[in-house]
């Protein structure tokens, strides 16, 4: 168990809806436009772009995110595994050094913006950025018609400075949402965690089971996990942060073939912990795959696999350093 100091933040989080009156309190800044979904190393790339920019102009860097998903409106028939929830996301981006973030809810009327209103109404009207930073292959306003050119156009137009950032390689591949998902998909964590720039990490609030780890010897803090969840079924090594602090721990991910429970569950088996934890919101962090999950002969032998996954993870996590997730309090962010 070791302490984590969350940074000190005066992070601003403004929740805007285009028919509401436009929010105070981060206008002119210097804005990083994107989905961000998990912040990782090539998003944070675009923040730095933002702050940068921001730093040379004396003005604060926030990021505009757009929630739901667009792709929800768009094709709800195919929902999306999302590598981070808003909070999630918010904390992570919170984490950076930004001065605030801006979650747009998006809907009919936002998706019908071509991408000329989008800057003129949205950006320029309501936010007066004195900047934009995004990826080069950020697409914006209706019909996805906004490319990163129109933007540089506009920016010079209307006066507002545009960065773009470069595609970012891990060793030749391209650092993406979607690379991450497949990564966890065949939960490869580790590969995950590269592109991630931290291990992979899902927040929820504890909820009660069947009462069977008790009997086990294995409690274990169960997360009912987004259905859209593709991660892999299987044991984990993990680490587990509760109010401020962290244990290493086992997890198992899926419907324990062993029960026949039908159920899919994220359990989390906590290292040298003792205590209560329903209805606490924990963060698992995901730093190895051990195992894909398994029906036992006896519960005794499943016990006795148990007992080797823990030895496994221990000394997987021992390896680890202090990686964990950098992730600022909500609660801090919220009250902004
Ligand atoms: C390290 C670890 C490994 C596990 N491996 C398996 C497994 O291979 N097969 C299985 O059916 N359940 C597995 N489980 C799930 C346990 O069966 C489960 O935690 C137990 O049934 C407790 O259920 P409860 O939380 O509803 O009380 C594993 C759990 C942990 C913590
Ligand atoms: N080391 C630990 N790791 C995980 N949970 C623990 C631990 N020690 C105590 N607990 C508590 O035990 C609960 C899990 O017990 P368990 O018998 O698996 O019941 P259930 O699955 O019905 O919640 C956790 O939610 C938590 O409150």
């Amino acid at each position: 168990m070791t302490d984590i100091s969350f940074p000190a933040t005066s992070f601003r989080l403004i929740r805007d809806h285009l028919d509401g009156p436009a929010p105070a309190g981060l206008e002119g800044a210097v804005v990083a436009l994107g989905n961000f979904d998990g912040v990782h190393r090539g998003h944070r790339a675009v923040i730095q772009a933002a702050e940068a920019r921001a730093r040379a102009l004396g003005k604060p860097a926030a990021a505009m995110t757009f929630e739901p998903h667009p792709r929800v409106l768009f094709s709800p028939e195919t929902p999306e595994f999302r590598l981070s929830s808003v909070d999630e996301k918010v904390r992570l981006l919170a984490a950076t050094g930004l001065d605030g973030a801006i979650v747009m809810g998006f809907d009919k009327a936002l998706a019908a913006l071509t991408p000329a209103e989008f800057v003129q109404k949205v950006l320029v009207e309501r936010y007066k950025v004195a900047g934009v930073a995004t990826g080069f292959d950020f697409q914006f306003g209706k019909g996805r018609a906004g490319t990163t050119e129109f933007l540089r156009k506009e920016g010079e137009r209307l006066g507002f400075a545009v960065d773009i950032a470069p595609p970012l390689l891990d060793a030749g591949e391209r650092v993406s949402s979607g690379g991450v998902r497949s990564a966890l998909t065949r939960g490869e964590v580790e590969h995950a965690w590269r592109l991630l720039g931290y291990p992979w990490f899902q927040s929820g609030e504890v909820v009660h089971g069947d009462s069977r780890g008790r009997d086990l010897g294995y409690p274990t803090a169960n997360l009912k996990l987004d259905p859209n969840c593709k991660l892999r079924h299987g044991v984990y090594a993990v680490r587990v942060g509760v109010e401020g602090k962290r244990y290493d721990g086992v997890a198992n991910f899926g419907r324990r073939p062993m029960f026949d429970t039908g159920v899919t569950l994220l359990e989390a088996f906590l290292f040298d912990f003792k205590g209560d934890l329903y209805g606490k919101t924990i963060d698992v962090a995901f730093y190895a795959f051990l195992r894909p999950e398994l029906k036992f002969r006896s519960v005794e032998d499943l016990i006795d696999r148990m007992n080797e996954d823990s030895k496994s993870a221990r000394q997987i996590l021992a390896g680890a350093g202090n990686a964990f997730p950098q992730l600022a309090d909500v609660a801090v962010a919220r009250r902004g």
